[in-house]
C-alpha cells in the first residue's frame, strides 16, 4: 500500500539531534566524495565543501590528477587523493574506512571510469549516494543495477531518471515505475525536481522547501554532498535522504530574500546551510 509523507519541521524533528557537545571530528564521520573529470572539477569542490559544512568531522575526495591544486586551494579543509590519470578517473582506490562515499558529480562517462565504477559497486559495502554521471553509466549499464547495494541512495534530476527507468507518460506512471524500482533493487529514490519527492519503497515523501532559485548549475552537486555527509554521521539512509532534501530546499528559502532567484548560485546553498540548521535548534 503506498503512504505519503509530507517533508516539514514536525517530520524532521521526529529524528533530528543537535550535535553533542562532547564530539570530535574522529566521531562525527569521515565522507569520501569521489567524481570530477577536466573540466567538471568545480562539481566536486561544491559536493565536498557542502559535506564539510552539513557537519561531518572530516571529508576526502578522490579525483583526477588534474583537480589535486583546485581542490586544495579551494578548500583547504578538504582532503585529496588523486588517480594515476590526468582528465578522468581510471581506477578508484583510498586508504581508509570512509563512514559513506558519495560518488558521480562531474565524474564524466569515460570508458575508464565506466571499468572503475564498475570495480567499485562490486567490491564497495560502504553505505552510498550515486548521482550524476555515475547514474548515466549506471543507466547505460543496466545489468550493473544487480550489484547494487541494499540501501543505496540514488539522486537523479528527471533526465537521469528517464534514463534509469524509461520513458513515462503520466506523473501516475512515473511514480509506479519508479516505486517499482526501489523495491525490485532496496534502493532509495530521491526524485529530484519541483519539488523532490523520495521513494523508499511504496512509501512517497514530497519536500515542502526549496523554490526556482535552486534551478542553477551545481545545485545538485551540492545535494550529494549534503546527503553523504549526514549519512557519514550515521543518519539512517531515508532520514538523510529527507534531512537533506529539506536543508538544502530551506537554504533557498532562506537566501532569496537577500540574492533574490536569479542570482542565487550553488555556493549560496552552502553559505546558508548554517541559518537552516539553526532554525532546526
Ligand atoms: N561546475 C561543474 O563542474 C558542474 C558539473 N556538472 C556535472 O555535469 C555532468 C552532467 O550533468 P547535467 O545534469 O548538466 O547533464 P545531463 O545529465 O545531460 O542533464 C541535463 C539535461 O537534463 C534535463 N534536465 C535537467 N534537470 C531537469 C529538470 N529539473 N527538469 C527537466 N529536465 C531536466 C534537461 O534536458 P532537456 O529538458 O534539455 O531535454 C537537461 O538538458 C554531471 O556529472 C554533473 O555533476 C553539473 O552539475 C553542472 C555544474
Ligand atoms: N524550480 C525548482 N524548484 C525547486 N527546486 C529545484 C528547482 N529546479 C531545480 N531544483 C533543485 O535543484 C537541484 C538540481 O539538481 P541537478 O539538476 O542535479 O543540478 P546539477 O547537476 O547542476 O548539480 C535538485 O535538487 C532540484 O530539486
Ligand atoms: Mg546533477
Amino acid at each position: 500500500m503506498i503512504t505519503s509523507v509530507s517533508i516539514d519541521k514536525n517530520e524532521i524533528l521526529k529524528f533530528y539531534k543537535p550535535i553533542a557537545v562532547d564530539t570530535h571530528k574522529g566521531i562525527q564521520g569521515h565522507a569520501l566524495l569521489i567524481g570530477g573529470s577536466y573540466g567538471k572539477i568545480g562539481a566536486v569542490c561544491l559536493s565536498s565543501k557542502a559535506a564539510l559544512k552539513t557537519g561531518c568531522g572530516l571529508v576526502t575526495v578522490f579525483i583526477p590528477k588534474c583537480g589535486y591544486e583546485i581542490l586544495q586551494i579551494a578548500i583547504p579543509e578538504v582532503m585529496v587523493l588523486t588517480d594515476a590519470k590526468k582528465r578522468c578517473i581510471s581506477n578508484i582506490s583510498f586508504d581508509f574506512q570512509p563512514n559513506a562515499i558519495g560518488i558521480g558529480p562531474g565524474i564524466g562517462q569515460h570508458e575508464l571510469t565506466q571499468k572503475a565504477f564498475l570495480k567499485f559497486l562490486k567490491t564497495n559495502t560502504t553505505p552510498l549516494v550515486i548521482d550524476a554521471d555515475a547514474l548515466n553509466i549506471l543507466s547505460q549499464n543496466k545489468a550493473w543495477f544487480l550489484l547494487l547495494q541494499s540501501g543505496s541512495i540514488l539522486t537523479p534530476h528527471p533526465k537521469e531518471l528517464e534514463r534509469l527507468i524509461g520513458k513515462w507518460t503520466s506523473e501516475e506512471e512515473k511514480f509506479e515505475k519508479t516505486i517499482s524500482f526501489s523495491l525490485q533493487y532496496n534502493v532509495i529514490i530521491v526524485m529530484k525536481g519541483a519539488p523532490t519527492h523520495i521513494i523508499d519503497g511504496e512509501t512517497i515523501y514530497k519536500n515542502t522547501t526549496g523554490n526556482p532559485a535552486l534551478a542553477t548549475a551545481g545545485s545538485g552537486d551540492v545535494l550529494t554532498g549534503i546527503i553523504t555527509s549526514l549519512l557519514a554521521q550515521g543518519h539512517e539512509p531515508i532520514q538523510a535522504a529527507i534531512l537533506g532534501v529539506y536543508l538544502h530546499g530551506l537554504t533557498a528559502d532562506i537566501a532569496v530574500s537577500k540574492t533574490g532567484i536569479q542570482s542565487f548560485i550553488a555556493s549560496d546553498i552552502i553559505d546558508h546551510l548554517g541559518e537552516a540548521f539553526l532554525s532546526l535548534e
